[in-house]
């Protein structure tokens, strides 16, 4: 079943659109290169104040100075953010909350993609902590400044490969087992399940979310995949996407005027896309809510 999946991310979308986003102030994540970058570049071009996200300053200021050059957009801002130590999580979402009026559009994009097994800072699972719970963290803290500035938007980066794992409510941080491409797939799912209770949760606010595939993309995510899943990239490589390619959908969600009303859906090729039934179990998105909140300390009703 997963490599239907599979097989339609290959399909690859082209959008273009003119709007403009001056005035308007986007956080991305891991917009030091890849994916994150090129939508940042993007954004910049349409006239927003960029706030890049990144856990390497120097690897910030060199996009920064690359967006800037290229954009001609001077408003693109660095700020220090490692999203496998909540500490640093809270000291940047501090910042944020104290020196931005507003925050129109948050884009949940840094990820890590089948490591060897570790744990973030706080004893989490690394990519169920960075790719999921670091994210929800962040978007907790910042929830309050989307709110008064809506209408806002919450755009989370997922996967096709969200097919690949279940939840593992007994086992959330793989403690007993790890399979580095379950692991990547539950942190993948999570992220789709989240999206369906944020959207339920912000119902009325004028804050909508998006869950985003982006296709299969020629970016430095692959670096620790393992040695099959390599022979089987060098296969697909003529079909997979450029960065810029990889943007799109992310770029369709920060701006198409018409998904303004619609929240909690996955999209991908730039339209609604297609996920699991597991991606759509609202009873299982609602454990994983009440347990993500559990292991961050914090109350979110
Ligand atoms: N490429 C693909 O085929 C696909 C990608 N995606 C998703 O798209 C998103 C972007 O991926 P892509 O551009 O391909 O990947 P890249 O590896 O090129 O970029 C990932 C970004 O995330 C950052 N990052 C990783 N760990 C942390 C951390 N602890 N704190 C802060 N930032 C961190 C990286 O920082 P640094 O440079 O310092 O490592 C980098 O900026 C990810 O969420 C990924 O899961 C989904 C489907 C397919
Ligand atoms: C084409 C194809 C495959 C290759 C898939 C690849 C290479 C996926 C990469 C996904 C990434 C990078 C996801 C990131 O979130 C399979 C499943 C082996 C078998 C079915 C056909």
């Amino acid at each position: 079943m997963s490599n239907i999946y599979t097989l339609r991310a290959f399909f690859c979308g082209q959008w273009s659109s003119a709007v403009r986003l001056d005035g308007k102030t986007v956080i991305i994540t891991g917009a030091n290169t890849g994916i994150g970058k090129e939508t940042a570049h993007d954004l910049a071009k349409r006239g927003a104040r960029i706030i890049i996200a990144c856990r390497d300053m120097q690897k910030a200021e060199a996009a920064q100075k690359e967006i800037i050059e290229e954009s001609g957009n001077q408003n693109i801002i660095i700020r220090k953010l490692d999203l496998s130590d909540t500490k640093s999580i809270r000291e940047f979402a501090e910042g944020i909350n104290k020196e931005e009026k507003q925050l129109n559009v948050l884009i949940n994009n840094a990820g890590i993609m089948m490591c060897p097994y570790s744990k973030t800072a706080d004893g989490f699972e690394m990519q169920f902590g960075v790719n999921h719970l670091g994210h929800f963290l962040l978007t907790f803290l910042l929830i309050g400044l989307l709110k008064r500035s809506a209408p806002s938007r919450v755009i989370i980066l997922s996967s096709m490969a969200h097919a690949w794992g279940s939840i593992q409510l007994d086992d959330i941080n793989s403690e007993r087992r790890y399979h580095s491409r379950r692991a990547y797939g539950q942190s993948k799912l999570a992220n789709i399940l989240c999206v369906r209770s944020l959207a339920k949760r912000l119902k009325d606010t004028g804050v909508t979310v998006y869950a985003v595939h982006p296709g299969i993309v020629r970016t430095e995510l692959k670096r620790h995949m393992n040695l099959g899943l390599l022979i089987m990239w060098k296969i697909v490589r003529p079909f997979t996407k450029t960065a810029v390619q990889g943007a799109q959908t992310s770029i369709y969600c920060a701006v198409e005027p018409e998904l303004g009303t619609e929240s909690g859906a996955y999209y991908s090729n730039c339209g609604i896309g297609s996920c699991t039934r597991a991606a759509r179990d609202d009873e299982m998105a609602e454990k994983l809510w009440e347990l993500s909140c559990k292991m961050l300390g914090i109350t979110w009703e």
